[in-house]
């Protein structure tokens, strides 16, 4: 796809002036991209169930948004992934909104990709789906990320493969003592592909990254705390909705435009980090396609029971 994008605009600056280039550019770089996501659409819409529900509170400005899909411990389906981005279409013109609690019903929070999406996107991989799935999860993770809203990843039970990258896309973290975070896809033959390796990373710094990437092992709250993962740590006998919700309040008593415009001086500041991010993203999209699919993954895929 970006050879192609490359030798088109290299046509196009070869026979046109400076000005019609630039207009003949922007013409031709939204119709790669609508190409590119009827591709998507077209893809995931193939693996329905569960659904992303969004419940926005106006009076608090407090919005909690759930994964739902109990039967398989909120493993993301394709529909799933279409769902989450529309949740997120609605929180970025949410005027009243101050913050977002992201959380798993059931008392878990996501099993990653739904394994029977893994396999036909790994099966697809001369067509190009792992990189589709793996694109179209980082645009939306990084919208999410970037959400002018203070946000907060409610971590109970398991947060495994790409349920552990959904969790770093949250400003912070508010953990079980006994929940189960595994950056498991090394186990998975895989690399991560939701966005997650560049903002671990950029959230724990490069050794702990790798510590947690490349060993795969999966941790509990208390160790998420020690290492910078988790924020606040809850037990057993806690209420977890009201434990995220009293952090979050923490950082959402002021006016919406008020906690808008603090994230938006982070988001600002860290503006120089977000063009790199989307380099650093399609970087880890050609990594995680290269092993998706392969002979570790589907041996993997082959032999799943569960961690
Ligand atoms: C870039 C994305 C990369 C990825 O995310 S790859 C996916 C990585 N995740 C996994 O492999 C998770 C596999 N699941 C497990 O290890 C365990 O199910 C888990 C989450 C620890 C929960 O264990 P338990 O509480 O004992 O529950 P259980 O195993 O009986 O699961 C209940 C039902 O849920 C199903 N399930 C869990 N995770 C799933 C998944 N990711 N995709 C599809 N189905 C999944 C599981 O098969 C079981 O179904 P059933 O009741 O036996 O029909």
């Amino acid at each position: 796809m970006a050879s192609l994008r490359h030798a088109l605009i290299r046509s196009f600056l070869i026979k046109r002036g400076p000005d019609e280039t630039t207009k003949r550019l922007l013409t031709l770089s939204s119709a790669l991209n609508s190409e590119l996501r009827q591709k998507q659409i077209d893809l995931l819409s193939k693996y329905p169930g569960g659904c992303v529900d969004l419940e926005k509170n106006d009076k608090t400005g407090i919005a909690v948004l759930t994964l739902n899909n109990p039967t398989k411990k909120n493993a993301l389906t394709g529909s799933m992934m279409i769902d989450f981005e529309k949740r997120v279409e609605d929180l970025e013109s949410w005027e009243k909104g101050r913050g977002v609690i992201f959380k798993g019903s059931g008392n878990t929070f996501c099993s990653g990709a739904d394994l029977n999406v893994a396999r036909a996107v790994g099966e697809g991989k001369d067509s190009g789906h792992p990189s589709l799935m793996s694109s179209f999860m980082q645009n939306i993770t990084s919208r999410f990320f970037n959400l002018p809203l203070i946000t907060v990843a409610l971590v109970e039970g398991a947060a495994l493969g790409g349920g552990a990258e959904l969790v770093t896309c949250c400003d912070f973290r508010v953990v079980s003592s006994s929940a189960n975070i595994g950056f498991v896809q090394a186990r998975m033959g895989l690399s991560p592909g939701w966005g997650g390796g560049v903002r671990l990373v950029n959230l724990l710094g490069r050794l702990k990254a790798l510590q947690l990437l490349s060993s795969a092992s999966i941790i509990k709250g208390f160790e998420a705390q020690e290492i910078g993962l988790a924020d606040e740590i809850f037990g057993e006998f806690d209420d977890s909705l009201e434990t995220a919700t009293s952090f979050l309040t923490n950082y959402t008593k002021f006016a919406p435009d008020v906690i808008k415009a603090m994230k938006r001086v982070v988001i600002n500041a860290s503006r120089s980090d977000m063009q790199s991010v989307e380099t650093l993203n399609t970087k880890e999209t050609q990594i995680f396609q290269s092993l998706c699919g392969g002979l570790a993954n589907l041996e993997a895929l082959n032999k799943k029971s569960k961690f």
